[in-house]
């Protein structure tokens, strides 16, 4: 799905963002996926089928290439498969505050990922439905807090701009995270900090400097 209205540069201009939808079953993954990608709530889905997709916005200004991967996990053990954590840039990680069982499901897959140093994002679902509710906020909080990472309570069937600051805050993080490793390959390439480099270039081409 593609949406380039408002965007006018060259593709080759766009970064490439891709984004795994993942958390245990009906927690509302595809929910949110479509209303990130359409602005519409659609109450149900086809729950047999994987989807990618592909969404075109502005982030902070920039144009940005969405690759969303809904995924659709068949149980509660069905835990995201090494080829989809690969395959993604950054985890939207997804459990429902009615469903402690979904909270849990998000623990285990960020065990599962050990050592694997990405970007993630928490969001709990459904908190239209606080009647009902089983996880604190507080709790999604601090989890968060263990991961490093963002943190928000949704509504799919209710919010629009707080489900794309959802994808939107995930996307900052991917390309920070990008930034940082590509500036760690270049220092791993020449063998040196960037702050030493830096250090010379100066002592080259500033005459004022000392000598030693
Ligand atoms: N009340 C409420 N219901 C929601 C919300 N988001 C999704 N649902 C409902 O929760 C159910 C599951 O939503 P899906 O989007 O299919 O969940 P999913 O995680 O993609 O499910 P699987 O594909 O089976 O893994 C549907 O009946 C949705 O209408 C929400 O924010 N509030």
């Amino acid at each position: 799905m593609m949406n380039t209205k408002g965007i006018r540069r060259k593709k080759s201009s766009l970064s490439e963002v891709k984004v795994a939808v993942v958390g245990a079953p009906g927690v509302g993954k595809s929910a949110l996926t479509v209303r990130f990608l359409t602005k519409r709530y659609i109450g149900e889905y086809d729950h047999q089928t994987e989807t990618k997709y592909k969404h075109e916005v502005l982030v902070d200004g920039d144009p940005i290439l969405f690759e969303i991967f809904d995924t659709c996990p068949k149980n509660e053990n069905d835990l995201p498969s090494h080829d989809t954590v690969s395959w993604a840039d950054g985890l939207l990680l997804v459990y429902s505050i009615i469903d402690r069982q979904s909270f849990a499901f998000v623990k285990k897959i960020v065990s599962s990922l050990a050592n694997c140093d990405m970007p993630l994002y928490l969001v709990a679902n459904k908190c239209d439905m606080v009647h009902l509710r089983q996880v604190s906020c507080e709790e999604g909080a601090i989890l968060a807090r263990d991961y490093d990472c963002g943190f928000s309570e949704v509504a799919a069937a209710e919010q629009v701009a707080a489900v794309a600051t959802v994808f939107q805050e995930l996307c900052r993080s991917v390309l920070v995270s990008r930034r940082k490793s590509k500036q760690s390959l270049l220092e791993r390439m020449l063998g040196t900090k960037t702050n030493t480099m830096r250090l010379y270039v100066r002592g080259k081409s500033d005459s004022a400097l000392p000598k030693d």
